[in-house]
């Protein structure tokens, strides 16, 4: 469950500051939820605030009882390192390694032991079973998305964080990636979160949260407006 009260976030530019999350507050159940509004609102501040890598200027954040609002840049590296996996809109692999080196490599970084089977059975559920020995470089856009997914679900982290995952490609692979996604978030016990611009793939989330200037202007929850 994420907690949220109060949530500010303000950059100081030059002489001016800007408001980029300027009083949220939400409570938030649903296993897979979107964040769409337009460019500037604020949806990557809230996503990094969530997930540990940036702090909050006021209010508090707390994530499966965790009060990430107390905490400080360790803390927040440990509580990443320990509860996130995440998800970027591009380069995501290392181009050097194999998909199946990438995918777990938070895992031996985190001195933890891999479970292979478990990495297999990922990747038959994101349907990149035959992928990975792959090199990064010989996969099509989509398929380093899958791979990236299944390296963040690999942690068993309970949290995923996924700003724009399906920004970067064509319409047909961004639904089959949000298909996949949605899929995982029934099976799997892990929350997972994700920003996008566009309409139809936020429609697959259980909830989606629209966001304007800095603020959540709805919460709806399939086809119901709250607020
Ligand atoms: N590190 C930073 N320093 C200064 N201003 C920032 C910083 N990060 C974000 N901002 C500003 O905060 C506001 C919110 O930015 P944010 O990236 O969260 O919005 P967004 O909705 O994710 O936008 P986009 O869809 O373009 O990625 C914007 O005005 C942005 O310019």
């Amino acid at each position: 469950m994420i907690q949220i009260s109060g949530l500010k976030k303000i950059y100081n530019r030059g002489n001016s500051i800007v408001k980029a999350l300027d009083g949220i507050d939400f409570i938030l159940n649903d296993k897979f939820t979107a964040i769409t509004g337009p460019a500037g609102s604020g949806k990557s501040t809230l996503l990094r605030i969530i997930g540990g890598l940036e702090r909050q200027t006021e209010g508090r954040i707390i994530v499966n009882d965790i009060d990430l609002s107390i905490f400080n840049k360790e803390d927040l590296a440990i509580f990443r390192r320990r509860h996130v996996g995440f998800v970027f809109r591009e380069d995501n692999l290392f181009s050097g390694m194999n998909v199946y080196e990438n995918i777990i490599l938070p895992i031996q970084l985190d001195g933890n032991p891999v479970n292979r089977e478990y990495v297999e059975q990922l990747a038959f559920m994101m349907k990149m079973k035959d992928k990975l020995m792959e090199m990064p470089g010989n996969l099509s856009g989509g398929e380093q998305q899958k791979a990236a997914i299944i390296r963040a679900l690999a942690t068993k982290a309970e949290l995923i964080i996924a700003d724009e995952p399906t920004g970067n490609l064509d319409y047909e692979s961004g639904m089959e990636i949000v298909g996949l996604l949605k899929m995982t978030s029934r099976e799997l016990h892990q929350m997972i979160l994700f920003v996008t611009q566009t309409k139809e793939i936020a429609e697959q989330a259980d909830r989606i949260l629209e966001m304007q200037d800095g603020k959540i202007v709805s919460t709806r929850i399939k086809g119901v407006d709250y607020e």
